[in-house]
């Protein structure tokens, strides 16, 4: 349905996006995550239809932005940082006329102002002028002129900035309820965000990808490890050498105060090896009373993928520390 082909976008001397490709499939929500000055907004600009890419392609339902702008503008739903909102105007009275501008006949505009009021939760504020509304209720106006004229895909620019918590509920059910029958891009700076709306997270730094996939499994991945807790009865020099069997180990991290007759370690991989771990303890006889796979702090792998410190690469030392 959305397809970014190689964009890289020029701006004097900034390079804001370089060699972007993504692509969105019918009725998914794909989070654009990122920190501020990463791309995002220059991309939802290109893909919208506002601004010129310097080279590459962003096509929507098969049109391409540059070359077939108004039928791009026609397929699509635009909600930017800063809705130009009518605020004289009444709720329904401005659906009613981005609806006109958007190319929605006479007789079907009625039924299309009443879709937009309801999934967005406005109809009972379709009368009231929009100066008078909250925050939380002119973003639902935002999305609800995103959505008025049916667009097949939605394209959200930070569409929870400046809400309260329960206005972010909110308006991400409301996101969530409008997959499905269109295919929604929204850019966010906030992990938990995606996490909570979001099928799918292309993450982009400096104007590049990061990486593209399942949020979790494509930051557990970007990683680098795979981590377990253990908790067994056993020498820890036995346990040591039998831990070094096994290919792909990178770190053994020993708990110096275990309980009274146990060890406690932290074994990490590049790789998933639960299962080898687990079968060649208990193949040689120790007893293991406890074994966990910690997942990755999201937030903290979130952070260094997109902060300036170089990544650094995963030891494959293995330090098996004794006490
Ligand atoms: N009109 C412009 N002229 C020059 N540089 C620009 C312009 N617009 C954006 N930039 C630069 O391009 C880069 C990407 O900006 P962009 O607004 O797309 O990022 P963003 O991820 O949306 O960030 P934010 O969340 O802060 O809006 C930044 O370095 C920004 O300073």
């Amino acid at each position: 349905m959305i397809q970014v082909e190689h964009l890289t976008k020029v701006y004097g001397t900034t390079v804001a996006l370089r060699d972007v490709s993504f692509s969105a499939a019918s009725g998914e929500i794909l989070g654009l995550l990122g920190p501020n000055g990463a791309g995002k907004t220059t991309t939802m600009r290109i893909l919208a239809g506002y601004l010129p890419a310097t080279s590459g392609t962003a096509s929507i339902a098969g049109y391409e932005v540059h070359t077939d702008p108004m039928a791009v503008r026609q397929r699509i739903g635009y909600l930017p940082e800063n809705p130009p909102l009518y605020t004289e105007m009444t709720v329904a009275g401005y659906l009613h006329f981005v609806a006109r501008i958007k190319g929605v006949s006479a007789g079907d505009r009625p039924q299309r102002v009443e879709y937009a009021l309801k999934s967005c939760g406005l109809w009972d504020r379709q009368q009231t002028i929009i100066r008078k509304l909250s925050k939380g209720y002119r973003q639902r106006v935002g999305i609800a002129q995103a959505i008025v004229h049916d667009p097949p895909a939605i394209i959200l620019d930070e569409p929870t900035v400046g809400l309260d918590p329960r206005q972010i509920i909110e308006v991400r059910n409301l996101i969530k309820n409008l997959a499905g029958q269109h295919t929604v891009i929204l850019s966010t700076h906030i992990l938990a965000e995606v996490s909570m709306t979001c099928d799918r997270a292309v993450i982009i730094n400096k104007g590049e990808v990061a990486g593209i996939g399942q949020l979790d499994e494509l930051l557990q991945r970007l990683s680098g490890s795979y981590t377990y807790d253990l908790e067994l009865v056993g020498d820890r020099p036995q346990i040591a050498s039998l831990l070094q069997r096994l290919s792909n180990l990178q770190q053994i991290t020993w708990d110096n105060s275990p309980p009274q007759g146990r060890q406690q370690l932290r074994v990490s991989s590049p790789a998933e090896i639960g299962a080898d771990l687990a079968s060649l303890l208990v193949q040689n006889g120790v007893q293991l009373f406890e074994m966990r796979r910690s997942r990755a702090n999201l937030e903290e792998v979130f952070l260094k993928l997109t902060t300036d410190e170089p990544t650094a690469e995963p030891s494959n030392e293995l330090e098996a520390a004794d006490a």
